[in-house]
C-alpha cells in the first residue's frame, strides 16, 4: 500500500516526474510525459499497478523496511535515501537525468559500511495498471513491451523473473557502486541507448548546479525558497515551457473521498503565477519560453481561450475515470483528463496579464506578439467581464459573479492601462481608464457587504471565499482600507481550521456546497500563505511571521507540500507536489524578507 503523501519525494527530468517513497519503492511514473499513462501505479492501487522498490532485502511476511534518512544531494533534484541495517548502512541515489533523448530513471545503490543484502522488485504495468507488458530479455537488457510502449532495465547486477515482477538480489560492501536503470522508447524504435549511471549523475549534479546558481533570493529563507524553486522548475515541460499544476492525478483533497483531479496540465492561473515567482528570483529563460508556449496554446480567437490546456497547448482534455485503479487509500474514481478545461473563469486574464506586465517591469525582451494578445484579451474583457463564472475554484455547481473573478478583470485591465500608458503597447487609454473605474465601482457596490465590513464571495452572497485575500496583494485597494482589514479579520475568523490554517470556502459536507461537490476538505495551502502575506501587509508582522514559519513546518521533510493539509488528520492531502503551494510559499517569503520580519 502507498505511503503518507509526505512520505514521497520527487524526482524528475523536466519532461516527467516520478515519486518514491521511503521505502525506496517509486509508486509513480507516467512515461514519457508527465500527462501520459503511467507505467508505476501502485500510487492510487497497490502493487498489481505497478511499482519499482530497491532497497534492503526484507523477510517474507516482514514490511519493506524504511529509510532512516533522506534528502536531496545539495540544491539538486537527486534524491539520497540511507538504511541503518543489522548489516551495515547502504545508500540508495535517485534521479531522472535532463534530457533530449530517451527518458531514464537512474538508481545508485552504494554501500556504506558493512555488507548489506539488497533487493530490486520492479513491476511494470503500462496504461496505469491496467496492462501487463512481454518481458523479455535482449542481451543484457530487460525489455518490457505493450503496445506503443517500451522500457529498458539496465544493470550489470543479475536478475531474475518471478510473480510477474523481475527481481535482483546483490550485497554491497562499504565504496561499492551499482547502477541500475529503466528508460523508455517507443516500442517500434527498438532499443534506447545504454544507460550510463555515473555519467547521468554528474550530468545531473552539474545540471541543477548551474540552475540554482542563477537565484537572486538570498535572504533568511533561502532553503525554502530555493526548494520551491527546484520543484517549480521540476515542473516545467521543458520541451514546450508548459508547467504542470502538479505531477499527479486524482490524490485526493479528503482522504477516502471523489475531490480527486487531474493536475497534470497547464492551468493559465497556476503557470501565469508560476512565472512571476520565477521572474522575482531571477529566472527570465523560463519566462520567455513559457510566454512562446502562451502565444502557441492560445493562438486565435479569444472568444477559443481555454482556462486550461496540455502541457504542449492541446485542448482536448476529456475527464474519465479509471474504474479498475481503488484510488489513494481508496478515494475514488481515479480520474484523467479534467473538465474544468472548458470552464469560464474570469480570473485567468487578470493572472496572465499580470505576468506578462511583470515580464515587461524586469526587463523581458519586448514581444509584439504577445502585447497583441494582451490587448485582445483585453478587448473580450470588455465585453464580458460582467458575466458569471466558475471563478477561481473551478466550481462545478451553478456560475455566480463571484468577486474575486471581478477584482482580476480589473487586474487585467489596470495592467493594460500601465503598459499603455509605459508605451509598451497601443491601446484605447481613455476607454479602459473608464472600464477600469467601472468595475471597480461595480465591485465595491456590489460585492461588499457594508453591515458586515468584508467583501464576500459573490455578489449578494453571504459567504466568504479566501481568494478575497488576494485584494490588497493585486492592488485594488491598499491594505489600510477599512474594507480590506475587515475582510481580512472576517476570513480568518470565518474560514479557520482549529489549527490556524484557511480554507478556500465553506464546505456543506453531505450536501452539495457552493462548488457543488459532497465532502469537505482540508486547509487550503495556499490560501493560509496568502493569509499571512495579508497579515503583514495590513501591519500584524510579527503575526504573519509566525503563520508563515507554520507553515513551513508543514512541508515534508524534503521540502515539499501538496495543495491541502487535513487538520483533523494533520497529514497532507491533494496532489502533490503542487506548484499553487510553492509559489505562495516563494512570494510570502520575499515579502517577509523585504519587510525585515523574520528571526526567532
Ligand atoms: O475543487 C474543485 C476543482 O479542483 C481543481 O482545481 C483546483 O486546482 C487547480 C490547479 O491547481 C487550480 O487552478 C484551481 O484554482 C483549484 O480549484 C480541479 O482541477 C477542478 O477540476 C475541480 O473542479
Amino acid at each position: 500500500m502507498a505511503g503518507r503523501i509526505e512520505d514521497y519525494a520527487l524526482i524528475g527530468d523536466m519532461q516527467t516526474a516520478a515519486l518514491v517513497g521511503r521505502d525506496g519503492s517509486a509508486d509513480w511514473l507516467c512515461l514519457p510525459r508527465f500527462d501520459s499513462h503511467a507505467v508505476f501505479a501502485a500510487l492510487l492501487g497497490n502493487e498489481e499497478h505497478g511499482f519499482w522498490r530497491l532497497g534492503p532485502a526484507y523477510g517474507r511476511d516482514a514490511e519493506p523496511p524504511r529509510a532512516t534518512r533522506r534528502r536531496y544531494k545539495g540544491d539538486s533534484l537527486i534524491l539520497e535515501q540511507e538504511w541503518d541495517t543489522p548489516r551495515g548502512t547502504v545508500r540508495v541515489i535517485d534521479f531522472m537525468p535532463p534530457r533530449d533523448g530517451a527518458p531514464q530513471l537512474v538508481r545508485i545503490v552504494e554501500g556504506v559500511s558493512g555488507r548489506v543484502p539488497m533487493r530490486s522488485a520492479l513491476r511494470m504495468r503500462f496504461s496505469f495498471g491496467w496492462v501487463v507488458p512481454w518481458v523479455h530479455k535482449v542481451g543484457d537488457r530487460i525489455a518490457a513491451v505493450a503496445g506503443p510502449d517500451s522500457v529498458w532495465l539496465d544493470t550489470p547486477a543479475d536478475t531474475y523473473g518471478e510473480e510477474l515482477t523481475t527481481y535482483s538480489d546483490f550485497t554491497v560492501g562499504p565504496g561499492e557502486r551499482i547502477g541500475m536503470a529503466i528508460s523508455w522508447e517507443p516500442s517500434h524504435k527498438g532499443a534506447p541507448p545504454v544507460a550510463e549511471a555515473e555519467e547521468a549523475l554528474s550530468a545531473t549534479e552539474e545540471f541543477w548546479r548551474g540552475w540554482v546558481g542563477q537565484c537572486t533570493y538570498h535572504g533568511p529563507y533561502r532553503e525554502a525558497v530555493v526548494r520551491s524553486l527546484i520543484t517549480l522548475k521540476a515542473l516545467t515541460y521543458a520541451p514546450t515551457g508548459g508547467i504542470v499544476a502538479a505531477p499527479t492525478t486524482s490524490l485526493p483533497e479528503e482522504i477516502g473521498g471523489s475531490r480527486n483531479w487531474d493536475y497534470r496540465y497547464t492551468w493559465l492561473r497556476d503557470a501565469a503565477i508560476t512565472l512571476s515567482s520565477l521572474l522575482r528570483t531571477g529566472y527570465r529563460e523560463e519566462a520567455r519560453a513559457w510566454r512562446e508556449w502562451l502565444l502557441r496554446a492560445v493562438a486565435g480567437d479569444p472568444q477559443n481561450l481555454q482556462i486550461m490546456y496540455g502541457i504542449a497547448g492541446e485542448r482536448e482534455l476529456g475527464e474519465t475515470e479509471l474504474d479498475w485503479l481503488p484510488g489513494y487509500e481508496n478515494s475514488r474514481p481515479v480520474r484523467i483528463g479534467n473538465g474544468a478545461a472548458s470552464q469560464l473563469q474570469l480570473d485567468v486574464y487578470g493572472e496572465v496579464t499580470e505576468a506578462l506586465h511583470l515580464a515587461h517591469m524586469t526587463g523581458l525582451a519586448r514581444n509584439d506578439h504577445a502585447n497583441l494578445l494582451l490587448l485582445k484579451l483585453i478587448r473580450y474583457l470588455e465585453d464580458h467581464w460582467d458575466e458569471p463564472d466558475e471563478g477561481i475554484w473551478e466550481v462545478r455547481g451553478p456560475r455566480r459573479h463571484f468577486v474575486h473573478s471581478k477584482v482580476m478583470a480589473w487586474v487585467a485591465v489596470d495592467r493594460a492601462v500601465k503598459l499603455i500608458e509605459s508605451g509598451e503597447v497601443d491601446g484605447p487609454l481613455d476607454r479602459w481608464r473608464e472600464l477600469r473605474d467601472d468595475i471597480h465601482r461595480t465591485v465595491c457596490e456590489r460585492g461588499y457587504d457594508k453591515e458586515r465590513n468584508t467583501f464576500t464571495q459573490s455578489f449578494g452572497s453571504k459567504e466568504l471565499d479566501a481568494s478575497l485575500l488576494l485584494i490588497p496583494q493585486m492592488g485594488f485597494l491598499p491594505p489600510d482600507d477599512k474594507r480590506v482589514i475587515g475582510t481580512v479579520e472576517a476570513i480568518q475568523r470565518e474560514l479557520s481550521t482549529p489549527d490556524g490554517f484557511i480554507l478556500r470556502y465553506p464546505t456543506a459536507g453531505d450536501e452539495p456546497g457552493v462548488d457543488g461537490l459532497r465532502g469537505d476538505e482540508g486547509a487550503f495551502l495556499a490560501c493560509s500563505f496568502w493569509m499571512a502575506d495579508d497579515l503583514a501587509m495590513i501591519g500584524r508582522v510579527e503575526e504573519a511571521r509566525r503563520l508563515f514559519e507554520r507553515l513551513l513546518a508543514l512541508r515534508n521533510d524534503v521540502g515539499l507540500l501538496a495543495e491541502e493539509w487535513d487538520p483533523k488528520l494533520k497529514r497532507q492531502v491533494g496532489n502533490f507536489p503542487q506548484a499553487f503551494s510553492h509559489v505562495p510559499l516563494i512570494d510570502t517569503a520575499l515579502r517577509l524578507t523585504a519587510s525585515g520580519a523574520y528571526g526567532g
